[in-house]
Parts: C-alpha cells; structure tokens; sequence
C-alpha cells in the first residue's frame, strides 16, 4: 500500500538516493546486480530511493523493465524506505508508467520532463495535471530540459492534490525563490541537480535543503559524510570535499554529455561493484576519464578519514 502523502512529503527531507539500472553484458535487466546494489545504498540511509530515474536510466526502459525495477525494488527494500519511479514521455505515455509504477507497489513518482515538445506554460500544467489524475500515489514534477515552469504554473501545480513536492534540475535560484513565494510555501522543493551537494548551500539559502545525490549510487560514504556535514553546519569538512571530489567531479562531468549518468556507473565498475555499461545515446567514460574519477574517489574518502580523526 503506497505512502499516505503526508508521510511521503515528511520523508522527502533528507539524502534522496537513485540507484542505477544494472544491465548484464547481453544488454539485459541485471535484477540479482540491481538488489545488491539497493543493499549497498540503504547502508548509507537515504531517506528515500528513486528508481529509473535518470540516473536510472528512465528514458531507455521499456515499460516491461520498468515494472520489473519498481516491483524488484519494492520488494527488496520492503518498507525500509520510500520507494519512488521515475515516469515521463508524453502524457499518455507518462500515464501508462505511472500506472505501472502504482501497480508495482511505488510510493509516488517523479515526472521527467515531457519528450520532446516544449508548449506554452498552460500546456505543461495540463501535462503534469492529467498525470496526477491518473494515480493515488504522490507526484513530483521535475524541473529541467522541456519543462522549464513559470512560478505561476508551479502555484498551479501546488493546487493538485497528487502533487507533493517540486524537485529543481534547472538551478535558477531567482526562478526557485520566485516559485517559492508565488506558490506561498505550499509546495516542498528539492535540490535536484545532476551535483546537488555544489549546490547545496545555494539552495538553502532559500530554504531548500533536501537535495537528490547521484554520489550516493557510487560512493555512499563520500555522500553520507557530505550530508551529515552540511547538516551539522560543518563548513571546514563541506569545503575540503567540494576542493578535493564535489567539485572536481561537476567539472569531470561537464565535458561529455550523459556523463551525469555513466560516471555513476563507472564509479561503481572502478570500485569492483560494477552495474554493467549505460545505454545508447549514453556512452561509458573513457578509459582516462575513468582514472580521474579513481583518483577523485579516493581523495574523497581520504578527506573523510582525515576529518574522522581530527
Ligand atoms: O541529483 C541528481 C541525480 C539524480 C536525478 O535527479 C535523477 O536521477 O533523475
């Protein structure tokens, strides 16, 4: 039985975890690979899992895969935690995953933005509104790409039952306080994006502090240690891992499209805790972006250990 909404929002304020997808070699869902990966996640505390998002690859699932993650999913962290899908295409698309996403036992769904079509801000209420209407479970628009909102539509958005809280990948922070203040506080926003702990400081400045971490897919203590920090105020180890991984790794990032994702999967590969390759249009990091991601893990847990002993 999926979360009631308001236990759902009240677990949406700490360390969001979004596991990968495993594939095998064959191309195929690695579901044995996919458990233990989730196991690996859970020993950090999220306070929530976000599946076949695009970390997770969302957009090259087909809707038969995407079932099999949420059950695997739901099944496996049995209550633990939260358990939400990502879903997205158009509308009617969007509609069939979050469908599917509810009968596989999902706690609520994050919407990616609509494929392709970019239509006036009126169309993408509607967009997320027929989505909502669709299910019981609770929905998060997320900001980035084709659904760019203005605070008057998310102010639109907060008026819909199903719609529990806002996540931001685009990181405009006069946008995000503009929507803030037009939606009155009625809606929870989170920092969404690609590496939320950059922006993490930023965005509370503004009241927004539970942020989504990629990092915690690949490098859970590094993720954890971060987040433990920022919540203690700890300015001296939040800087030494910005210099020494947070930072370096968005530039690392920066310099190949779809790096947001198959980064995470080499991180895990380097670490002997592979999740096979990513899939097309994405492309596996390239053999020297692989040692600078190396040699940025190990300064990151070298800052911990440091720190730990200080
Ligand atoms: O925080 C960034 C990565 C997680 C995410 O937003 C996603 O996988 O969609």
């Amino acid at each position: 039985m999926a979360l009631a909404h308001p236990q759902l929002t009240d677990s949406l304020t700490g360390l969001l975890g979004f596991p990968v997808t495993p594939f095998r070699e064959s191309g195929e869902l690695d579901l044995p690979r996919f458990e233990e990966h989730l196991t690996e996640m859970l020993e950090a505390k999220p306070a929530a899992l976000f599946v076949a998002c695009g970390t997770g690859e969302f957009a090259s699932l087909t809707l038969a895969e995407h079932r099999q993650i949420v059950q695997t999913a739901v099944a496996h962290v049995d209550g633990a935690v939260p358990v939400l899908a990502g879903v997205g295409g158009g509308t009617q698309v969007a509609v069939e995953f979050t469908r599917s996403a509810e009968q596989g036992g999902a706690d609520g769904v994050l919407v990616l933005p609509p494929y392709l079509q970019v239509g006036p801000p009126s169309g993408l209420v509607e967009h997320y509104r027929q989505i909502a209407s669709a299910t019981s479970l609770g929905v998060i628009p997320y900001q980035r790409s084709t659904a760019i909102f203005t605070p008057e539509s998310v102010a639109k958005l907060a008026e819909i039952e199903q719609v529990v809280a806002f996540k931001d990948g685009h990181g405009d922070i006069e946008l995000l306080q503009r929507i803030r203040t037009v939606s009155d506080g009625k809606l929870l926003l989170l920092n969404g994006m690609p590496t939320a702990e950059t922006f993490a400081r930023a965005y509370a400045a503004i009241g927004v502090r539970a942020y989504s971490s990629a990092t915690l897919a690949f490098a859970p203590k590094i993720a954890r240690a971060f987040f433990d920090a920022f919540e203690r105020g700890d300015d001296v180890l939040q800087q030494t891992l910005l210099r020494e991984f947070y930072v370096p790794l968005a530039q690392l990032r920066h310099t190949t499209n779809g790096y947001a994702v198959a980064l995470v999967k080499a991180g895990l590969d380097i670490q002997g805790r592979s999740a096979g390759s990513v899939r097309p249009p994405l492309m596996d990091a390239s053999p020297e972006h692989r040692a600078e991601l190396a040699t940025l893990i190990e300064q990151g847990m070298a800052a911990i250990e440091t720190a730990a002993v200080a």
